[in-house]
């Protein structure tokens, strides 16, 4: 499983994530073509290799090409995401982060999520790094993020409304709704903003000790600040393998309709449930209703339990770690005269099983007119 580790020992902005996850290897040319795809123009990225006290790393700013201080309310850049061609997850990503700032300025300036706006150097320098974020994420594709305790620095910070205390109101109130354990050492002024704090508590599970797997390799996103210190986020990537213990999560409902049933499935298996399914049961009063369980790592669990709890009408969750025994799997490609199939290969001792992959033999089946199960056979034949 691919780990990710965001090290925030001098805190987190959004510069800094995108200067980290470039160091780490992300090509910056790819993350400028896939920024494009936002409609928007004035703005290009500038990423350099350098060294601070000693360290290499990347600084990457967003340089803005023209005036850009727009006033943009948070439905405007709702709009740019949802009409941009991103692919959806990294939409849903960056819309998640966005709701998150939105939601801290609205509580902190008093008006509602949707009149929010973003006057700070204007909304395009958050949305690039926020998007750019959403982007690099998907880019590496890790099965587990950690994220450490926040040095938010102190003191005092100039912006827009003036001297504000450190923590900024609206970072303190991203953190106050995330689980994220923040302190001050070292630092005199703001190393942790709204935007790099809200992109670390949606990519990441706070861990408050160094989370535990092989490290392999590092990216170090530098601040633009001079602290004295070494103002950088450091992203470390590295390896765990897959966990035998695994989480169950119960619920039962006998109040919900068969579409938002349908739904719930979905949703949970897009967000990276193992399993997710249901048994018919009968509850009190002898009422039908739906037993649900879903399968997970003990990572996304914080995740499954508030899609549950979203979605379906229930008011409480049952949950427990179970053990699991996985046969050790691996895919190899076998060329059929009707196309490629994948074959996983599963394995335990002696027991060996190769099982041709459903979605091959029925795109061949599909394409070919014969029957899944003349496919079948001939694959059988090859494998
Ligand atoms: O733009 C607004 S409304 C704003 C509000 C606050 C509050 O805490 S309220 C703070 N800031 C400061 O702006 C800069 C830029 O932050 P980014 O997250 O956009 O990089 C930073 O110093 C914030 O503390 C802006
Ligand atoms: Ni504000």
């Amino acid at each position: 499983m691919k780990v990710l580790f965001f090290d925030c020992f001098s805190g987190i902005s959004g510069d800094m994530v995108l200067g980290a996850f470039i160091d780490l290897g992300i090509d910056p040319a790819y993350l400028y073509a896939e920024l494009k795809k936002l409609n928007l123009s004035g703005f290009r990225i500038e990423a350099e290799s350098t060294m601070k006290k000693g360290i290499s790393g990347t600084r990457c700013h967003v340089v803005l090409e023209a005036d850009h201080h727009h006033h943009r309310h948070f439905n405007d850049i709702k709009e740019i995401i949802e009409n941009s061609t991103l692919s959806d997850e990294v939409k849903n990503t960056a819309l998640a982060i966005f709701m998150r700032v939105a939601v801290a300025e609205g509580k902190v300036h008093c008006v509602p999520v949707e009149r929010v706006h973003f006057h700070e150097v204007g909304a395009l320098d958050s949305i690039v790094d926020i998007v750019g974020a959403a982007i690099c994420y998907h880019a590496l594709k890790p099965d587990l993020v950690y994220g450490s305790r926040i040095n938010v620095g102190s003191g005092w910070v100039r912006c827009a409304h003036g001297l504000l205390p450190v923590p900024a109101p609206a970072t303190a109130e991203i953190l106050c709704e995330s689980n994220f354990e923040m302190y001050s050492k070292a630092i005199d002024g703001e190393s942790a903003t709204p935007t790099g704090v809200a992109i670390l508590a949606e990519l990441a599970t706070y861990s408050p000790t160094t989370p535990s797997f092989i490290p392999e390799k590092t990216g170090y996103g530098f601040g633009g600040k001079d602290f004295g210190i070494l103002n950088a986020l450091r992203i470390i990537q590295g390896r765990k393998s897959e966990s035998n213990t695994i989480m169950v999560v119960e619920t039962n409902v006998d109040d919900m309709t068969g579409e938002m049933a349908g739904y719930v499935l979905e949703v949970l298996l897009q967000s990276g449930a193992l399993d997710a399914f249901y048994t018919p049961v009968y509850m009190k009063k002898n009422r039908p209703g739906i037993h649900l369980t879903v399968l997970c790592v003990e990572a996304k669990l914080e995740l499954i339990e508030s899609i549950v709890l979203k979605e379906t009408s229930t008011i409480g969750i049952r949950k427990y770690p179970v053990e699991r025994t996985c046969m050790h799997r691996h895919f190899k490609k076998i060329t059929t005269p009707l196309g490629e199939v994948t074959i996983k290969i599963s394995q335990q001792g002696d027991i060996t099983r190769a099982t041709p992959e459903y979605e091959d033999v029925k795109k061949i089946a599909r394409e070919s007119g014969k029957s899944l199960w003349e496919v079948l056979e001939m694959v059988e034949k090859l494998k």
